[in-house]
């Protein structure tokens, strides 16, 4: 719908609309997610409106700069892939400076959101803008690739407990922890779906890593993501519905696993999709925990 808008109103835009991936939703929900997990727990509830605003807004701005930085790293590859050829910068509709351009003007606009907070969360935001920036270009480099993603999808949780409480307590390391091997896992289906093109033109991934333990090796990533957020809210003593959560969440695990057992694509990236309910159960877990358990 916006898309159809900015075509008539302002095509030139269009382009750039697209290489931030406004049309695509579900990297910032990934990203919303554990921010959001954070801040709840960071508050003992709601946040109130002045950091949730901040932090949504910034995982909106954040993500599109993630899209447009990436889509310039692989400006001269993604021509070469047909899932990607169609992107703004491989067919020439937006150009490399544009995307340079787009990154700075978002992590500016994220920024200035940031400086709205604190000072460790303001120092929390250079560590976060570096992996970011760093991300994409991580795949020319290393299989790893996803853990990078996972370190930056990650910040969020830090920065949500400097914003709301001061510090950066043990416990929110140990959720950072929980989301980076769940991020690994998803990112690795996501990874799956092209692993023959990127083995043809040399793009480095976990599941290229993997090869054919790639599902024993995100069902074990699942595992521990699920023992770590069992920990957490065990930790932050929360009751009966984050637990309720957490089997949802195991469930879709088991639901994931079951789809990517032929290892083909559509169910790969169905997989990678199903996340965002992960993100959703966890979620409603803790924030039903603080509605109702914990005002007992
Ligand atoms: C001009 C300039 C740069 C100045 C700014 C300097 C500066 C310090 C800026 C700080 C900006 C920041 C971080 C502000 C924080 C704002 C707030 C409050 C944010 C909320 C908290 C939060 C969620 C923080 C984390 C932000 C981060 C690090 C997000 C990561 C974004 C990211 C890496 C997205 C990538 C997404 C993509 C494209 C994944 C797909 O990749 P790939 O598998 O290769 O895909 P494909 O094959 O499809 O190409
Ligand atoms: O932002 C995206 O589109 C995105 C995020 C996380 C992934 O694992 C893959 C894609």
């Amino acid at each position: 719908m916006i898309s159809q808008a900015l075509a008539r109103r302002w095509p030139a835009a269009l382009p750039y609309w697209h290489l931030a991936r406004l049309d695509r939703p579900i990297g910032s929900l990934l990203l919303l997610w554990p921010t959001w997990w954070a801040l709840w727990l960071a508050a003992g509830g709601w946040p109130g409106l002045h950091l949730f605003a901040v932090f949504t807004l910034g995982v909106l701005l954040m993500r599109a700069a993630g899209c447009a930085i990436n889509d310039f790293a692989d400006r001269n590859i993604d021509g070469q892939v047909k899932r990607t050829a169609a992107r703004p910068l491989a067919t020439g509709q937006a150009t490399a400076k544009g995307a340079l351009l787009l990154f700075g003007g978002l992590c500016l606009l994220a920024f200035l959101l940031v400086l709205t907070t604190n000072r460790l969360t303001i120092l929390l935001s250079l560590p976060a803008v570096a992996l970011a920036f760093c991300y994409p270009f991580a795949k020319r480099y290393t299989h790893l690739p996803q853990v990078v993603l996972g370190a930056a999808f990650s910040m969020g949780i830090p920065m949500a407990f400097a914003a709301v409480t001061g510090e950066v307590p043990a416990l929110a390391w140990l959720l950072y922890t929980a989301n980076l091997l769940w991020t690994v896992a998803y990112d690795t289906f996501y990874a799956m779906v092209d692993r023959d093109d990127d083995l043809k033109i040399g793009v480095k991934s976990t599941a290229v890593l993997f090869g054919d333990m790639d599902r024993a090796m995100t069902g074990s990533l699942q595992v521990m993501a699920l023992f770590a957020l069992l920990l957490t809210g065990q930790r932050f003593e929360l009751g009966a519905f984050y637990f309720l959560g957490l089997a949802v969440a195991a469930g879709l695990f088991a639901y994931q696993q079951w789809l990517i057992r032929d290892r083909e694509r559509d169910a790969c990236f169905r997989a990678f999709l199903n996340n965002n309910w992960v993100g959703a159960a966890v979620f409603a877990g803790i924030a039903l925990h603080y509605l109702f358990d914990a005002a007992k």
